[in-house]
């Protein structure tokens, strides 16, 4: 059992279709798009990739189905060094997938189809124990079932761990789960879901949005877009930061590299200020980067 620091992502793969066009259908038309491309996704699979590229020990737990879709995940995690020996082969499900149809200006819709994300469960818990340790900080999201996530997160919480939930996409989180988190990191649409106001994606509408969640969770971190993001945390420490201002290319996944870097830098026990900007200035850099240069 290792005790040096160490992320572990506990949650979704998807095999992801890009697919750039001049629009977004309307109901009832077709586009001509211009290409497409596929690329190994689900927001575990992206966080999971981000923080090994910062150099830390990072594992995934999670399922893929017995298909190339499922093979093609597993050798990219294997590829960006990150440890898969707890990704299952879930043999009676589809691997699951995303669709996600781009405009001109790099803005997007998606359709997310679960598949074999949905089989988790105690049992992957229960297998990947030896990653749950006192020096981990176990990543999730709201991709996988909430009694998953919870399972998680109690088994690290015992271990002496930490938990990093990243509250996407918006669903309310149960209450099994609200008490076992140390941080939650969350959008202004996720904001609003969870705090129950309207949020104003802005530095101060983010920063208000912290200090109403700080109430429920010790660690939080909203991010407001294009404008940056803030973060309040129950000793009363504040930080806002500015975004780094970039020629958007596409914003798919930008939240996910900001978790992975956030996460990574947390685990190796960076000071939060230096964390959040770290992972600022990643996000930026996906941002301008072409959906057709992301390997
Ligand atoms: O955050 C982007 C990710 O969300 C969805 O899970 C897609 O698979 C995509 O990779």
């Amino acid at each position: 059992m290792t005790t040096a620091p160490l992320v572990t992502v506990f949650g979704s793969l998807h095999y992801d279709i890009a697919v750039m066009g001049p629009a977004r259908p309307r109901k009832g038309e077709t586009v001509t798009g211009t290409s497409w491309h596929p690329k190994s996704g689900g927001k575990g699979g992206n966080q999971a990739v981000s923080s090994a590229r910062t150099g830390i020990a990072t594992s995934m737990i999670g399922a893929v189905a017995d298909d190339d879709f499922g093979r093609f995940l597993i050798s990219n995690l294997d590829r960006k060094n990150v440890d898969h020996t707890f990704v299952r082969r879930d043999a009676s499900t589809s691997t699951g997938m995303s669709v996600a149809i781009f405009d001109a200006e790099g803005d997007y819709g998606a359709v997310i189809v679960s598949g074999s994300n949905l089989t988790l469960g105690d049992t992957d818990v229960a297998a990947a124990q030896d990653l749950l340790t006192k020096t981990t900080l176990l990543v999730l999201q709201s991709e996988i079932p909430d009694a998953a996530n919870v399972a998680a997160a109690r088994a690290v919480k015992q271990a002496g761990g930490r938990v990093l939930i990243n509250a996407a996409p918006a669903r309310p989180l149960s209450a099994d789960l609200q008490p076992l988190i140390d941080i939650i990191v969350v959008n202004a649409i996720e904001a609003e879901l969870l705090a129950g106001v309207p949020v104003v994606e802005t530095l101060d509408g983010a920063l208000d949005a912290a200090r109403k969640l700080v109430r429920i969770f010790p660690g939080v971190v909203v991010t407001a877009g294009g404008a940056g993001v803030a973060y309040a945390n129950r000793d009363g420490e504040e930080t806002v930061i500015a975004a780094v201002k970039v020629k958007v290319e596409s914003t798919h996944g930008a939240g996910d590299e900001f978790i992975g870097v956030l996460a990574a830098e947390i685990a190796s026990g960076r000071a939060m200020t230096d964390a959040l900007q770290k992972a600022n200035k990643a996000a930026a850099r996906l941002v301008g980067t072409p959906e057709k240069d992301r390997v």
